[in-house]
């Protein structure tokens, strides 16, 4: 039975009424909430994860921001503490402890997220578009029932986004129309992380653990983690490298790649290669760079006998500059290049800026 006091009926109107006053301006109060789905490695936050973290900052001024980690033992404690005070934006780091979670296999992240979002009802989740993003991300769109953004490249308004199409030679903007929670992918490339560590002690988020009571991993048999292949390589990262070398077929043999390596290990580079050339089996195809391949974004990419065709630019058109060495005078690649193959003229003429700098290294 219930039975309400006058006076407690009294309150419950007052506050209802002064709800409704209220609730037409809540939009004004601004509530948008961001779940991140972070990566680390070592202890750290991965770049992607701090790039997805610069794309939800974007959404607006006032959104609050969660990580979430997955994993187990110091590790993972490691990444929360960096995550807690990566940056001021964001407002907690939760942490879901379970071996499961250590490898990023979708079937456990997406039930992860879809029960993070049931409970904390996040107004985005957003991950980086690499190989973790575009396994969890949809598989957990399709479990909440919302239509994911993928690769995005701009966030215009806080549902109006920039992607790109044919491979990167067109750009859509969409307006995501669907309900909560807006989910989407980013293109790190295009989202630095200007993120520096703050004062730990001052400024660290709250971490707090996620409740995997209800979380059943016996139903996340159907793939299973069996081992990491990985080469050990002092190289920067293809995806992150300030300086990219990449061969092509025109190479014409593994023999010929390994001056690549050496141009790279001179200039701090990353190598990188056409899908022609790993085809060609000159070198492991994880170095491959293209629409099938890695996008990449670097300050300087030197491409030697590559053609251009649009699978490979839609990997590197964004590179701040680029090199073309090519006999064919007609190859796609000049098309997009800032400096042609006949290489001691233009570097001369090439006065301005860092890159100058590294042009005049490689050619001395
Ligand atoms: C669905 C799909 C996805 C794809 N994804 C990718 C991808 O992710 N990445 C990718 O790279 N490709 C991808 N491709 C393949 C792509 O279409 C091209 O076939 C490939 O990029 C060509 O590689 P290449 O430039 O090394 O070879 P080629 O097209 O054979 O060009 C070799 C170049 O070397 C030059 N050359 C030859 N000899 C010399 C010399 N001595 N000095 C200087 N230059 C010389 C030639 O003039 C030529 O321009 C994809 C294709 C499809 C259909």
């Amino acid at each position: 039975m219930i039975s309400l006091h006058t006076a407690s009926i009294d309150f419950v109107a007052y506050h209802l009424c002064l709800y409704i006053m209220v609730a037409p301006n809540l939009s004004l109060l601004n509530l948008i909430s961001t779940l991140v789905l972070g990566e680390h490695e070592g202890g750290f936050l991965k770049p992607s994860t701090l790039s997805a973290l610069s794309a939800a900052s974007s959404i607006s001024k006032d959104n609050s921001i969660s990580i979430l980690l997955g994993g187990s033992g110091s590790d993972l404690e490691k990444a929360a503490l960096h995550a807690a005070s990566v940056h001021p934006v964001v407002s907690q780091v939760l942490v879901a402890d379970a071996d499961i979670l250590t490898h990023p296999l979708a079937e456990s992240w997406a039930d992860l997220v879809h029960m993070v979002q049931k409970k904390d009802g996040y107004s985005y989740i957003i991950s980086a578009s690499n190989s973790f993003g575009k396994n969890v991300l949809p598989r957990a769109a399709a479990i909440l029932d919302v239509s994911p953004i993928t690769d995005v490249i701009e966030i215009s308004e806080t549902h109006l986004f920039v992607r790109p199409i044919y491979a990167g030679n067109a750009f859509c903007t969409v307006r995501y129309t669907g309900s909560d929670p807006c989910m989407m992918t980013i293109r790190s490339t295009s989202f630095p992380s200007p993120f520096i560590p703050t004062d730990v002690e001052t400024n660290a988020a709250p971490i707090s653990q996620v409740d995997l009571s209800t979380f059943n991993k016996e139903t996340h048999g159907k793939s299973r983690w069996l081992k990491l292949i990985s080469q050990e390589t002092d190289r920067p990262d293809l995806g992150n490298a300030r300086i990219v070398v990449t061969g092509g077929r025109g190479l014409k043999s593994a023999e010929n790649f390994k001056l690549l390596d050496r141009l790279a290990e001179k200039l701090g580079a990353a190598v990188g290669a056409t899908r022609a050339a790993v085809d060609a089996n000159f070198i492991q195809n994880d170095l491959q760079v293209g629409q099938t391949g890695k996008i990449v974004a670097p300050d300087l990419y030197m491409a030697f006998g590559v053609s251009g065709a649009i699978q490979h630019l839609a990997g590197m058109r964004d590179s701040k500059v680029i090199v073309a060495v090519n006999k064919d005078a007609d190859a796609p690649i000049f098309q997009v290049m800032d400096v042609l193959n006949n290489f001691s003229q233009e570097i001369l003429k090439y006065e301005e800026g860092e890159n100058a700098r590294i042009l005049k290294m490689i050619a001395s």
